[in-house]
């Protein structure tokens, strides 16, 4: 019997506005292994937004389509609009061996949690609900209302980020980087140790 070496999935969470999508983007500048899953929404792109790059752009008509079809690993409704992780993409990158990252929401995160219990889950915090507030009013693409919807839906993470594996502040990008490579590389020899000894242990004389 041979152990295939799958790839790992981790998932990171956090309020809006505390930075997830921009510590993505660093990281992925950074070049590291791990692979990211496009999200599908019904939301309105935001100016400079493409389909297919920052997320599929769909009808709400299409989005319960597909999970009428199962073709979602986990969907959530969030502040008035569907999000929801395209399947096959995910399963297919892990098959090969290969990590993957997601940027959902705590909905969304708890779904996977539940159907995939091996997934190292991430919960990144802004150093106060204050500089929470700065950065999310300082992006500038919500009006007054979605923001205060927001701020109030981050109450409600907050509370539920016990449920993760790991929390990182993101008090400066960078070191927000730094903390969630170490994450994965200690996740990497975790994973290590556990293959070695199931070798070991299965070896025939
Ligand atoms: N460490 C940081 N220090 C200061 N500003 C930051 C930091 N990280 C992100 N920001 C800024 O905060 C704002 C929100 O960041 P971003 O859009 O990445 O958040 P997000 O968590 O992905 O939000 P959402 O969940 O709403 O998509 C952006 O203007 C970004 O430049
Ligand atoms: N449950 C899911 N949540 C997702 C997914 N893709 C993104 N998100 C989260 O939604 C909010 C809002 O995002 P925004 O782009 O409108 O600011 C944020 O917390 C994202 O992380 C997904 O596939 N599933």
């Amino acid at each position: 019997m041979t152990f295939k070496e799958k790839g790992l999935l981790f998932v990171l969470s956090g309020p809006s506005g505390v930075g997830k999508g921009t510590v993505c983007r660093a990281l992925r500048e950074r070049g590291t292994s791990l692979q990211y899953s496009i999200s599908v929404t019904t939301r309105k792109p935001r100016e400079g937004e493409r389909d297919g790059v920052e997320y599929f752009f769909r009808t709400k008509e299409k989005f319960k389509e597909m999970i009428a079809h199962n073709e979602l690993l986990e969907w959530a409704e969030y502040v008035g609009n569907f999000y929801g992780t395209p399947l096959q993409y995910v399963r297919q990158t892990l098959e090969d061996g290969k990590d993957v990252l997601l940027e959902i929401e705590v909905q969304g995160a708890l779904q996977v949690k539940q159907n995939f219990p091996e997934g190292i889950f991430i919960f990144l915090v802004p150093p106060s609900l204050g500089e929470l507030k700065k950065r999310i009013t300082g992006r500038g693409t919500e009006t007054n209302d979605l923001i205060e919807n927001r701020l109030s839906t981050a109450r409600t993470e907050i509370d539920l980020m016990k449920h993760y594996d790991y929390v990182i502040e993101n008090d400066q990008v960078e070191r927000a980087c730094d903390r969630i490579e170490a994450v994965v590389t200690a996740e990497h020899c975790k994973q290590s140790r556990i293959i070695e000894k199931y070798k070991r242990l299965t070896e025939v004389d």
